[in-house]
């Protein structure tokens, strides 16, 4: 049984805290912390978590813990991350690894040092059955080559303290990963847009954007980024081969017709929308974990991701393209 320390008590914390102790064989959740303790106080009450530790370091240091999973806000990804690699300790932690590349390339280092994969990145896309199918299509070869991706990331809202740059780091951040999953290919280059902005959008932060990126061979990706205010949750990616197309397939709904009408329900955030994809993924890292062997997203991915955030980040209002330069790949994600 993988005893798992949960630093993040929040509203994915709760969720995955759930999925770990009711669904996931092989894992027991022996302990949370939070950067509020009543927070972590009253998760542990509500899903009987034996032990609340006042800090995520105190949780990390824990003999009783042997793995952690980190829920807790973006800009506190790297340090726990680093510190549970330090101690040797697996490590899954949620999108984004980490937010500047060279704090990735710190946990890689430390990785490498260690000589064994100790991370798991939660860049669940890539355990959704409708994004699999896909990659295994694209695989197949059956297609020809991937040539473009269009993709579509809506959202309806965003919590609070949301700035323009986490549009990218934070939300697009999936389709950085899961483009260059679906294509077998690094990026190159990349470039944000700013679009006429819309009136529903009075935060102060852009929304639209849109994303441009070329890889290493040539293809191209657009992603639309809606990061609030949206119609509703709706995400869509359509890959473009040689001889075909592949898109991503919608949630299943009813169809209901009344009074002339016919409609299905949209759904308004990812918790539903990619349910399937966060059980399975958990269940994969916690099998691999016991076997001693990681498959799933690992820190070169985050590591990739961050790059090319930051290049699109630092390319907005210059209506141009940057270069994406990375570190040699290490041996140990090959
Ligand atoms: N893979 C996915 O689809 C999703 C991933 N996420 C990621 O999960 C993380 C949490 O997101 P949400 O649950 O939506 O946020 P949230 O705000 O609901 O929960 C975050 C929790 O972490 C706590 N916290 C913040 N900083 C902390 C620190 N330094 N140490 C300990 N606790 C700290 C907060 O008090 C809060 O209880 C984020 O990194 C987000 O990017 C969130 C939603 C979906
Ligand atoms: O990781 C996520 C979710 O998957 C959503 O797609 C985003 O809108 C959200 O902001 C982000 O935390």
């Amino acid at each position: 049984m993988l005893k798992i320390g949960v630093i993040g008590c929040g509203a994915i914390g709760k969720e995955h805290i759930k999925r770990l102790m009711y669904l996931v064989p092989g894992a027991q959740v022996v302990a949370c912390a939070d950067f509020y303790p009543e927070a972590a106080q009253k998760t542990a009450a509500m899903f009987q978590v034996p032990t609340v530790y006042q800090t995520g370091e105190e949780l990390i240091g824990a003999s009783e813990v042997e793995a952690v999973v980190i829920t807790s806000a973006d800009d506190s990804h790297f340090a726990y991350t680093l510190a549970a690699v330090k101690l040797g300790k697996q490590v899954f932690c949620e999108k984004p690894l980490a937010l500047t590349a060279s704090e990735c390339e710190e946990i890689i280092a430390e990785e490498v040092k260690q000589g064994r994969r100790l991370v798991q990145v939660g860049f669940m896309r890539r355990y959704d059955p409708g994004y699999a199918k896909m990659k295994e299509i694209i695989d197949s070869g059956e297609l020809g080559a991937p040539l473009m991706i269009h993709a579509c990331h809506r959202n309806v809202f965003q919590s609070e303290g949301f700035q323009t740059e986490m549009g990218i780091t934070n939300v697009a951040i999936h389709e950085l990963d899961i483009c260059r999953w679906l294509l077998g290919d690094e990026y190159k280059k990349a470039q944000v847009l700013k679009v006429k902005q819309s009136g529903r959008s009075t935060k102060g932060y852009d929304n639209p954007q849109i994303v441009l990126l070329e890889t290493e061979d040539g293809s191209r990706i657009d992603v639309e980024l809606q990061v609030c205010d949206a119609y509703g949750y709706d995400i869509q990616c359509q890959v473009v081969c040689e001889k075909g197309t592949i898109n991503l397939p919608d949630p299943a709904s009813v169809i209901m017709r009344a009074e002339a009408r016919c409609s299905t329900e949209l759904l308004t955030d990812w918790a539903k929308r990619f349910i399937e994809a966060y059980d399975i993924e958990l269940a994969d890292w916690v099998n691999a974990v016991e076997k001693g062997e990681l498959t799933g997203p690992s820190s070169w991915d985050g590591y990739a991701a961050c790059v090319a955030a930051d290049a699109l980040n630092r390319s907005r209002g210059t209506e141009t393209f940057l270069p994406i330069e990375m570190i040699e790949k290490p041996g140990l994600y090959q």
